[in-house]
This record gives structure tokens, C-alpha cells and sequence, in this order.
């Protein structure tokens, strides 16, 4: 910045001097300037590097802090909000506003101190011309706040829309097989392109107003140089300025236009990402509405995991009007096997959640060991608890890794404690018949497996967990006899020893269990032995079994045609 200023006096003593008494200054003011533009460049080198390396710690630190917020959010949060959408706040939100904070500020921050620098120099060179060239500000600090507001809601909408893109695009190719199955693959485009024709829209209206809010501001920088020129040639004409002042001041105006420009780009950037932010920062600060990681811890010696729901009001807090459970009570003693029969979108599986406190009832209590569940360490408390679903989720590693996610730490499960439960669990021989064995790759959600393969692989998972209760949800899809079979026996070698709520649809796992319970219209209307509760004439029970008799029949009767 200090260059106009020394060019303009060379060209003093030049003007002024004759021109054999000008070498000498002339030689230490070009040595002066060469020396000022070496220790510029090395200062922006060093600036682009720290600033970029420094931009990108931000955007890390961004994405960590919100990926660790977004898997503490309970789990009511993920039933409102989409995968599609969060994954995009994750990447696409956080990569913007990284822009904003790397290159571009660093540029602006460049631009802003020029142009401040500039405007103080030009001041020091003539207050008079300055005043006069700097009547373009005012003018142009209003555009540009109404500019920034626009943009700012307008980045808003489109990483709104984009995120509403990614939730569709996210949603039909995780389930391919089932959109080709449909036929629905030129609808599901259309219905992507309308979304990403949404997006267009609103990036046309950016670009509309980018182009005005440009369009202004290079003007202005046009227009100073061009009142220089003007308000400067009528002062030196009054002799109030020399023609090294005025090529200083017209360097500067110069710059400063330049300036303009660049702080017009860091502005609009800047906007950008405060717009995308404006939804990252509500993701960082929100804070669960159950808690995540506090609460007391009992001895885990004496623990024995005795379950009890004592007058359970619950209803889901997206459907707040439809009570699903009125009174619901239910005591499992320590040890026990628990079956837990119902009509379909009865309740069941939701017992599941509230037990693992996915979800807190409205009122009443739930208690283990006497203790109610929500003084406890929800992270601990989970640790106690083992759960097998209709249709287990794997993830996309290898069968080991798969299995040892079972641990509270897999990186400290050996291979032997992993072919040891997957031995347990009948996956053993399955697994050694791939050629990879305990490292072969699953898939996305063990989609590579079978679902008798999967279940196993499940249940040697939970085997690892040793937990002290079992919630077991039994899947209703048939399996073929011999894969029945050994999922039996894993799930009945699983369930030794410990405390087991069943959710059941096997006449065999209701017939074992120690008592079962009959969930109907938000509450247990019986609960005793299989046999006494098939004794009861009008009970819902009998009638649950004559049902699911005569469905046995029918499918033995299809097999026999
Ligand atoms: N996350 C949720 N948000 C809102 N409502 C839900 C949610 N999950 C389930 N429901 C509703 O709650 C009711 C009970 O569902 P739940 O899955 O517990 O029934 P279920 O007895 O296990 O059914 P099934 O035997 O068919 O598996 C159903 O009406 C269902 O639509």
C-alpha cells in the first residue's frame, strides 16, 4: 500500500529536479520499493497459506462438533427430521460456509485492509479530494445491506431445497430394489428434477441480484477514480496539488476500486454462509430433550435387571393427539421370560423404546431393580440391555466388525471372542463357507446376507454384549425350516440367564416363555402361563391363537397345493 506513495514522490523529484540530480533518490527510492514489494509477496504467501490451513481447521472442527451434536439428539428429533436433510447440513452447509470462512476471508480481510488503508492514505495525501471521492459510500453501504439480507434468505431457501433434494435422492437409491420392483424410476427422476428445478429458480434469482449489487458497486469504483480525476485536475490547476499527489491518489483510487470489488465477493460469500449457517448453528446448540450421558450408575455386581412399567401414559411426540398407552403396567421378574402378545400396531415394539428410553412416557414410571430408569445413565443403562429386531440392521463393514460392535469397546474384542459367540449363535459354519470369512463385507445394512443370516449375526452381537436383559423382537417373515431352527436354538442359548420381554409371533416362544402378557387398547388385559390364559373363553388371547392357528393351517395347506 505504501507503493502509490513512494511512486508519487519519484515522480516529485523528477518533475522538480534536474535530471542529473535525481539518480541518487531516484536509485534509493526504487531499492526502497523493491524491497517493500519482496516483503509484500512473502506476506501473501504466508497469508493464503495460513488463512486456507486455518479455514480448513474451522470447517473440521465444524463437521465434528455436529455429527457428535446430531447423535445426541434424542430420538423424537429423527422421527421430524430427515437423513437427507441432515446429511446435507453435514456436507453441503458445512462446505459453503467453510468457503466463506477460508479463501474468502481471507481475501476480504486483504481487500478490507487495502481499502481502509487506501481511504487513510488518500486522506494523508489531500483531505480535500478524499472528502469529495468518498460521497460514493453512503449510497453504497445501503444497497448493500438490503443485498445482504436478500442473499442471506436466499441461501437459506436454497440449502433448504437442497437438502429437501438429498433427502429424495438419499431415500430412492438406498431403496433401489424396491423403486425398480415398482416401475417407478421415471417418476422418481421427475420428481428429483422438479426438486433440483426449485433450486435453479433460486439460484437465478441470486444470480439477478449478484449481478445488480456487481453492477453498482463496480461503478462506484469507476466512479472514484473518475471524480480523481476530475476533483484533482481542478485542484492542481488551483495549484493546490502537485502531479505526484494526484498519481499517488489516483494509484489509490485505483486500489481502492479494486478493493471494492474484492470486498464485494468476501460480502456476498459472507452472506452465503451465514444464511447455510444460520441452520448449522441451531444443529450445534439444540440440546437434547433426553439426556445423553448423565445420571447415577448402580453396582453392576449387584445389578439383576428386575423390570417393572408402573401406569405408563404414552403417546408419540409427532402424533402428541393419539394416547397409545393409557395405564399400561407390567412387572418382569429378574430371570424371567417374558412373551408379549398383541394385534398388529398395538404397542409392542414401542414398549421396546420406551424401555431403552428412545422415547420418555408421559407419565408414570419405569423402574429396574427398583430404580426409575430415568435417574439412571441412559449411555450405562443401555449397556445393560441386549435387543435383537424383526429384521436386524448391519452395517457396512465386515462380519467381525459387525459382531464386535456388540462390545462397549469393539477395538478391544479379540477374534476369539468373536468366533466363540458367532459359534454360540449358529453363524460359525455359514460364515467360514465365505470365501472371506469373518471379513467378509455385509453391505449396506447386511444387505449381502440373508435374513436368517442376519438375525444370527444379530443375536452373536448381543451375545458379545452379555447383557443382563434381552428385548427380542421376533421377525413374523418365515424362514425356511432348517434356518428356523437354528435361529431357535441361538435365540434360546441367547436368552439363558437373563431377563427377556419377547415380543412374539411364534406359538413355540409362547408356549416356553415363564408367563405372557396381552397387550390390547394401551394396556395389558391379561398376563399368566400360556395355558391359563388359553383357558379363558372370550379372552383376547384365545382368540389371538385361533387366529394365528388357522394362518398356520392356510400356509401348510398352500405348501401341500
Ligand atoms: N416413531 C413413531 N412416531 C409416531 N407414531 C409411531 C411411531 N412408531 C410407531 N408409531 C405408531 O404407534 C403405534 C404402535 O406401533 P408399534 O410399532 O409399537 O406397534 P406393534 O404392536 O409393534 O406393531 P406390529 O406388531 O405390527 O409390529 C402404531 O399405530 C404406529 O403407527
Amino acid at each position: 500500500m505504501s507503493a502509490p506513495f513512494f511512486l508519487g514522490k519519484v515522480i516529485d523529484v523528477i518533475y522538480t529536479n534536474p535530471i542529473g540530480d535525481v539518480t541518487d533518490s531516484l536509485t534509493n527510492f526504487c531499492a526502497l520499493l523493491s524491497g517493500i514489494f519482496v516483503c509484500g509477496a512473502a506476506a501473501n504467501a504466508i497469508r493464503i497459506y495460513l488463512m486456507q490451513t486455518a479455514g480448513q481447521r474451522i470447517v473440521k472442527r465444524l463437521r465434528a462438533t455436529m455429527f457428535s451434536s446430531i447423535l445426541k439428539q434424542e430420538v423424537g428429533f429423527f422421527d421430524k427430521t430427515s437423513t437427507g436433510e441432515l446429511i446435507n447440513r453435514l456436507s453441503s452447509d458445512t462446505a459453503l460456509l467453510g468457503r466463506s470462512v477460508t479463501e474468502n476471508l481471507s481475501d476480504g480481510l486483504r481487500a478490507g485492509a487495502q481499502a481502509s488503508f487506501g481511504v487513510g492514505m488518500m486522506f494523508f495525501v489531500s483531505p480535500k479530494l478524499a472528502a469529495f471521492v468518498l460521497s460514493v459510500v453512503p449510497p453504497l453501504a445501503i444497497i448493500a445491506v438490503i443485498y445482504g439480507r436478500y442473499l442471506r434468505k436466499l441461501s437459506r431457501m436454497t440449502q433448504d431445497s437442497l437438502a429437501e433434494a438429498t433427502q429424495l435422492a438419499e431415500e430412492r437409491i438406498g431403496n433401489i430394489r424396491t423403486v425398480r420392483a415398482f416401475g417407478q424410476e421415471m417418476t422418481e427422476m421427475e420428481k428429483y428434477t422438479s426438486k433440483v428445478d426449485y433450486v435453479l429458480q433460486l439460484a437465478k434469482r441470486e444470480a439477478l441480484a449478484q449481478a445488480g449489487f456487481f453492477g453498482a458497486t463496480g461503478l462506484s469504483g469507476n466512479m472514484i477514480v473518475l471524480s480523481v480525476l476530475y476533483k484533482g485536475g481542478l485542484l492542481m490547476g488551483s495549484a493546490q496539488l502537485t502531479v505526484g499527489e494526484l498519481s499517488s491518489f489516483l494509484m489509490y483510487a485505483f486500489w481502492i476500486g479494486v478493493s471494492i470489488k474484492g470486498l464485494s465477493s468476501f460480502y456476498t460469500e459472507l452472506m452465503k454462509g451465514l444464511g447455510a449457517g444460520g441452520r448449522l448453528w441451531e444443529l450445534i446448540e439444540r440440546k437434547p430433550e433426553l439426556p445423553f450421558n448423565d445420571g447415577i450408575v448402580l453396582n453392576k455386581d449387584t445389578f439383576k435387571g428386575a423390570l417393572e412399567f408402573k401406569e405408563i401414559h404414552f403417546a408419540y411426540p409427532t402424533r402428541p393427539e393419539i394416547s397409545l398407552f393409557q395405564d399400561f403396567s407390567l412387572s418382569i421378574p429378574a430371570g424371567s421370560v417374558m412373551a408379549l402378545v398383541g394385534p398388529s400396531g398395538s404397542g409392542k415394539s414401542t414398549i421396546v423404546s420406551l424401555l431403552l428410553r428412545l422415547y420418555d412416557p408421559i407419565s408414570g414410571t419405569i423402574t429396574v431393580d427398583g430404580v426409575d430408569i430415568r435417574q439412571l445413565n441412559p449411555l450405562w443403562f443401555r449397556t445393560k440391555i441386549g435387543t435383537v429386531s424383526q429384521e436386524p440392521i448391519l452395517f457396512s463393514c465386515s462380519i467381525a466388525e459387525n459382531i464386535a460392535y456388540g462390545a462397549e469397546d469393539p477395538s478391544m474384542v479379540t477374534v476369539e471372542d468373536i468366533q466363540k459367540v458367532a459359534e454360540i449363535a449358529n453363524a460359525a459354519s455359514f460364515i467360514r463357507d465365505f470365501p472371506e470369512g469373518f471379513h467378509t463385507l455385509v453391505g449396506e445394512k447386511g444387505i449381502l446376507l440373508s435374513g436368517g443370516q442376519k438375525q444370527r449375526i444379530a443375536i452373536a452381537r448381543a451375545l458379545l454384549k452379555n447383557p443382563k436383559i434381552l428385548l427380542l423382537d421376533e421377525a413374523t417373515s418365515a424362514l425356511d425350516a432348517e434356518n428356523e431352527y437354528l435361529v431357535q436354538e441361538a435365540l434360546d442359548r441367547l436368552m439363558e440367564g437373563r431377563t427377556v420381554l419377547i415380543i412374539a409371533h411364534r406359538l413355540s416362544t409362547i408356549q416356553n416363555a415363564d408367563s405372557v402378557a396381552v397387550l390390547d387398547q394401551g394396556r395389558i388385559t391379561e398376563c399368566g402361563k400360556h395355558e391359563e390364559l388359553l383357558a379363558n373363553p372370550n379372552g383376547l388371547f384365545r382368540k389371538l391363537m385361533k387366529k394365528q392357528a388357522f394362518l398356520q393351517n392356510s400356509k401348510t395347506f398352500a405348501l401341500n397345493v
